[in-house]
């Protein structure tokens, strides 16, 4: 046999049969099958009563009382000479009945509020957590011993929906935590970037997340209903006699416990396998190897992410068919124009001050600096999707000509995927791992173009070409864990086209991705800007990424730009300090340079937000820093006017320049360095 067909079999064998497959995961464990089973026998047995039913439940038969397990009464009678078989199956359809309607009552009122609460941030979050407090601080079986004084022990669906209620609380506390950390999610976030609103994020994005944990909290609540019930029927608050039910008929064998012990096993027998069924059901939920199996691809997926074998993206963007913007935008116009932008934290320190960025179409703008100075924040801000806690301090943010600040999310929705998108940091995590590349970018196109299925999924695979995918077919159907990285951020970059933007903003775009697929991605965003003319905003702390692709760079240092200008310009004749420093620092080596044996690094860290000196802020820092750098520097025009358009943010901007062009500035540099360690 050659080995081609031996590893085909092998294969085949190691493959589940097609019938187990199709079962959801939760049957294929023992405690699964034997809780769904019996569930749904008792509810089978229950909803068919009347129709296999051999005696009636209230039929007495006083000459056959207390009669254990018979031809003629397979479990025996009670002390009316009743059929047990017969009772606990009149029981068990309004028990279950009643247990479920509970759980419906606690999900249908805990779950919008979850959602709400997750979506809405802090402010509604506390309300409805004070709300849920005070319901988790009442008495529950008084509450309930009073509505049954009131409206009396018949009306179980009314009790059990008042419990439902109560319990609804408990519901809140455990599925808001789940929300929360589901809205942090990339992907939710992704979302949002594209405009879509909180119903349906709410709808597409978190209750399918929640899923596991409801079912199992539902199945215990369940089994906790139908204990509550029998309870109360057992102390007398339930249905009046001789309506059956399961906590009542123990009662009556309670009373024959020593002379009839047998009374008592079918009732009992019957509550506590559902109550252990409920249980068992949801252990195997919460055991359900769905989740594991997902993250365990999903790392594998990342692990393996790498170069793939694609063909050079730039050409097969000559393959699309239609343009991605409407029409060329006229060169000279802003786009986009930032004026002395400050955010900080509400009641807080400012975390930007004075940002000023100005963008045309095509233009491709690094914003670049160490971590903690300010480039997301200043990024998101533009989408107006800053994180709760932080606000608009100052200045104007103007797209296309119209005032950006200030705008509420409702009016900000329509521009988000439509007129500015975003690409995000880890594609991995900004696909929803539960669905297929094809239905997350159809979904995408249909809602932004407005098209049937048929057109988005045309436009799909042209969109996946478009950004390089050779085989667009087989990647519309995988899910986004069986992607390599690379491939993956192409796909959210075709996502973010889906809207025809006409600004991309991409944070850290490549830096989840190894050296090989960076570089094609850069050249793909390349590619697509001279396309298309979209004009793209790069965030990232890689000065040599910023150096591949951008035509302007502005360095952000604690939260303002110390530098900004022409890429070539600022890179290679740097005259702020820190964008020196950074470029020192940048491993990334020409051929012809030899491997230094330690790399530079920059002494000291970033000064966090409400700690930054009224002077320079890189002072601290920097090797050249004087008696003069103690008082508040502006960003101001180049000082040796060789070049237009570039700012930068230090007094001695100019006297270093010339002390780098005498090559004195990398020796003290050195200095500082070793004087440091
Ligand atoms: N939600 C928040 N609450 C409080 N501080 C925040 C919040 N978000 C950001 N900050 C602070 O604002 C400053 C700027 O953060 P930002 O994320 O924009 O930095 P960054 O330059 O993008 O860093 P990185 O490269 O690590 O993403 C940091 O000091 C950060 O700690």
């Amino acid at each position: 046999m050659s080995s081609t067909t031996e590893r085909a079999q092998a294969q085949a064998a190691a493959r589940p049969a097609p019938g187990r497959r199709r079962l959801p995961r939760f049957l294929r464990r023992a405690g699964g099958i034997f809780g769904a089973g019996w569930l749904l026998l008792l509810a089978i047995l229950s909803a068919t009563a009347s129709l296999w039913q051999p005696y009636r439940p209230d039929a007495q038969h006083l000459t056959g009382r207390l009669q254990g397990p018979g031809g003629s009464h397979w479990l025996g009678t009670d002390d009316l000479g009743r059929d047990i078989l017969t009772r606990i199956f009149a029981a068990s359809g309004p028990a279950l009945l009643a247990a479920a309607l509970s759980v419906v009552v606690a999900f249908a009122v805990a779950i919008p509020l979850v959602l709400a609460a997750a979506e809405h941030g802090r402010r509604v979050e506390r309300l409805t957590s004070r709300c849920a407090e005070v319901m988790l601080a009442l008495p529950v079986t008084i509450i309930l011993l009073a509505l049954i004084g009131a409206v009396g022990g018949g009306d179980i669906y009314l009790i059990m929906a008042v419990l439902g209620l109560l319990m609804s609380a408990a519901v809140y506390r455990t599925l808001l935590g789940v929300a929360q950390g589901l809205h942090r999610r990339l992907y939710v976030d992704a979302a949002r970037v594209d405009g879509v609103g909180a119903a349906r994020i709410g709808m597409r994005y978190i209750l399918p997340g929640m899923a596991t944990v409801t079912a199992v909290q539902a199945s215990q609540m369940f089994a906790m209903s139908l204990l509550i019930q029998s309870g109360l029927a057992f102390m007398g608050f339930g249905p009046a006699a001789p309506t059956p039910s399961w906590g009542g008929m123990i009662a009556t064998a309670s009373q024959y416990l020593y002379t009839d012990p047998w009374m008592m096993v079918p009732a009992g027998v019957v509550l506590a396998l559902t109550v252990i069924a409920a249980n068992t059901l949801g252990d195997a939920l919460a055991a359900s190897p769905l989740d594991h199996e997902r993250k365990r691809r999903l790392q594998r997926a990342r692990r393996k992410a790498g170069p793939h074998p694609l063909k050079p993206a730039r050409r097969l963007l000559t393959q699309a068919s239609r343009p991605l913007t409407p029409a060329a935008p006229a060169p000279g116009t802003p786009l986009l124009e930032v004026t002395d932008l400050s955010l900080g934290l509400t009641g807080g320190p400012d975390l930007v001050t004075g940002l000023t960025l100005s963008l045309e179409a095509g233009d491709v703008i690094g914003l670049v600096g160490e971590s903690g100075c300010g480039k997301t924040l200043s990024a998101l801000a533009l989408l107006g999707l800053l994180p709760p806690e932080v606000s608009l301090a100052g200045g104007s943010v103007r797209f296309e000509g119209r005032e950006l600040a200030g705008l509420s999310e409702r009016q900000l929705r329509p521009l988000r995927g439509r007129r500015i998108a975003m690409i995000p940091q880890d594609p991995m995590l900004a696909l929803d791992p539960l669905f297929t590349v094809g239905f997350q970018l159809t979904a995408q196109l249909r809602r932004f173009r407005r098209i049937g299925r048929k057109e988005a999924t045309r436009l799909a695979i042209e969109q996946l070409r478009l950004v390089g995918i050779a085989d667009p077919a087989r990647v519309l159907r995988a899910r986004p864990y069986e992607l390599s990285g690379g491939m993956a951020q192409r796909v959210t970059i075709a996502m973010a086209l889906a809207g025809q933007p006409r600004l991309l903003i991409a944070d850290e775009p490549t830096t989840a991705l190894d050296v090989t697929v960076q570089a094609e991605i850069l050249d793909l965003l390349r590619g697509l800007v001279e396309d298309t003319g979209v004009a793209v905003i790069i965030v990232s702390h890689d000065i040599g990424v910023i150096a591949d692709i951008c035509d302007k760079v502005a360095v952000m240092y604690a939260g303002h730009i110390v530098e900004q200008g022409p890429a070539a310009e600022v890179l290679e004749g740097p005259r702020h300090p820190y964008t020196a420093a950074l470029l020192a620092a940048n491993p990334h080596l020409a051929a012809d340079q030899p491997v230094p044996g330690r790399l530079a690094t920059i002494p000291g860290h970033v000064p966090a937000p409400g700690s930054w000196p009224a002077g320079c802020r890189f002072a601290a820092r920097c090797a050249f820093a004087q008696e003069q750098c103690q008082t508040p520097v502006d960003l101001t025009a180049r000082v040796d006017g060789t070049v237009n358009g570039t700012l930068v943010r230090c007094t001695r901007a100019g006297e270093l320049h010339e002390l780098r062009t005498a090559g004195q500035c990398r020796s003290r540099d050195r200095e500082l360095r070793r004087e440091r360690s």
